[in-house]
């Protein structure tokens, strides 16, 4: 899609955009409160009355947060008990090559850095279908199951021969592609890297509607057929990134080069369609306000009605903002407020009453901050995951993994009980005893912990996040 070099944060105000969609409404917050309570659906009304405390007052007020937070923990334990799940996957990122210029994203390099010929100075990897395989492989054994995968969209990436000679002949401005050969390391294509990953039973979560809106550029594929190649090739679930926040005029703004609201549902409904899980995510605290936040909860909903029910989690993301083009030009501050935080995973667990789980980002909230969410309507508290790099990237501070002993740990603490589960939470292990605690959902794991806490120092360099 567009180059990065065609907008840039440099262009952006700094003292605020002039949305159409504002945080108004008729709706009283006792009336809202009223309903989330009783369990009634919400409207957008509501929902702008609970997530800013009341339209009738500046800022956030603090008594009536506690009322909100507190409506939303009684839901949370209504709908799913004390149960706190987390699963043990790996993060696997292919590439961080990607034109697509998201400002709110310092994951990606531009991808003209990969280039043979380059002398551009980067530290972004890219990895082959094989070093792909190697890392899944060598995890699998300390007893993960699911691998995560998410990447940048790299202009040599193709979702099979096929396309690559269909790209062939296109025009680079329109369809983003160079053959691989005019790299350094082909990431092969995305047939490819699936059947690489799916190594064994290992659940394989990937594909975001943005990268499958990359698998099938140039060509009047549709969404489900692309999705059905990429199962067939090992998919199990799409992890629904690339949401960002689902309002077009949000988006003109952090993301112009990514498809809009209308696609990413259309591509995240296909995917149900051929029978692939969902998630669902918000990436919120940025350029946005509570009527845009409100408006994405209510997208999901309704999609969640569509794909009956596939949608197995929600993920609110933090913007994580210090290293990010949008606050390095001072569009930004900063990003959401601890209170802003806190209402946000709230008004999700009342709002989307069709999703049974909201997940706690540890690696955007922290160990305090993410247990605190797991009190504030959530009851997901993410994977292991083993290494990371979209959040580091942009500054953020919580490291790259946590082990099953630090999950237990700090699970019990807050008194709730630890549950190990798989990616589609239909397999649950409570896990109960003394340390060590290992994983045991995964075909091949025999218990032993999957990373003892001096290890963990080792996780980052030994090869786990690849920085070639
Ligand atoms: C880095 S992209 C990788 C996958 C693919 N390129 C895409 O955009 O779907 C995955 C997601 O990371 C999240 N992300 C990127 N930068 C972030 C930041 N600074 N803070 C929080 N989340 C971020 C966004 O929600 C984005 O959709
Ligand atoms: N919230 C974040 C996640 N969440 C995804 C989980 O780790 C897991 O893959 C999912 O729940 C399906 O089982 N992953 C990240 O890398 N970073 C996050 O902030
Ligand atoms: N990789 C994303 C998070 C993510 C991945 C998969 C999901 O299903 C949900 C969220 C990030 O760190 O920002
Ligand atoms: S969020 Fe994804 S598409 Fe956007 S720049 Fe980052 S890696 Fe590329």
């Amino acid at each position: 899609m567009a180059d990065s070099s065609e907008h840039s944060a440099a262009d952006l105000p700094t003292d605020g955009f002039d949305y159409e969609h504002v945080p108004e409404s008729d709706q009283s917050f006792g009336n809202a409160l009223a309903k989330a309570r009783n369990g009634e659906r919400l409207t957008v009304a509501d929902g702008i009355e609970l997530i800013t405390t009341g339209t009738d007052v500046d800022g956030i007020d603090q008594s009536r947060k506690e009322l909100v937070l507190e409506a939303a923990d009684r839901r949370r334990a209504a709908v799913v008990g004390d149960e706190v799940t987390f699963v043990a996957n790996l993060n696997n990122n292919v590439t961080t090559a990607c034109n697509t210029g998201c400002l709110f994203c310092n994951f990606k390099d531009t991808a003209h850095a990969f280039e043979d010929d380059s002398d551009v100075d980067h530290a972004g990897f890219t990895k082959t279908p094989a070093e792909s395989r190697e890392v899944v492989a060598s995890m699998l054994d300390r007893g993960i199951y699911e691998v995560t995968s998410v990447s940048g969209l790299h202009p040599a990436f193709a979702l099979n021969e096929a396309h690559h000679e269909i790209l062939r002949d296109s025009d680079w401005k329109e369809t983003n592609y160079k053959p691989p050969e005019r790299y350094d390391t082909d990431p092969g294509t995305y047939v490819e890297q699936m059947e690489a990953m799916s190594v064994g039973d290992v659940h394989l979560h990937s594909m975001t509607p943005e990268e499958a809106y990359h698998a099938r550029r140039g060509t009047d594929w549709s969404y489900e057929e692309v999705y059905d190649e990429l199962q067939a090739a090992g998919l199990d679930s799409v992890p629904g990134t690339a949401a960002e926040i689902l309002v077009d005029e949000v988006r003109d703004v952090i993301c112009p080069g990514k498809i809009r609201t209308d696609e990413w549902l259309e591509a995240m409904e296909a995917a149900a369609n051929v029978g692939l899980g969902l998630t669902a995510t918000i990436m919120y605290g940025h350029v946005e306000n509570a009527a845009h936040r409100v408006r994405h909860l209510d997208k999901v909903r309704d999609l969640q009605e569509r794909v009956d029910g596939a949608i197995t989690e929600f993920v609110p993301l933090s913007f994580i903002h210090q290293s990010t083009p949008l606050y390095e030009h001072g569009v930004v501050d900063g990003g959401a407020s601890d209170d802003e935080d806190e209402l946000m995973i709230a008004v999700s667990r009342l709002y989307l009453d069709n999703v049974d789980h909201v997940q706690s980002s540890w690696v955007k909230y922290g160990d305090e901050r993410g247990l605190k969410m797991l009190n504030c309507g959530a009851d997901d508290f993410m994977g292991t995951i083993l290494s990371e790099e979209i959040t580091k990237r942009a500054g953020g501070e919580y490291g790259e993994f946590r082990s099953f002993d630090q999950y237990v740990e700090m699970i019990r603490a807050i008194g709730r009980t630890p549950v190990e589960r798989s990616t589609d939470y239909e397999q649950r292990r409570v896990v109960d005893g003394d340390p060590p605690f290992g994983p045991e959902l995964g075909p091949r794991a025999d218990g032993t912990p999957l990373l003892r806490e001096d290890e963990g120092a080792r996780a980052g360099g030994d090869g786990l996040a690849a920085d070639d």
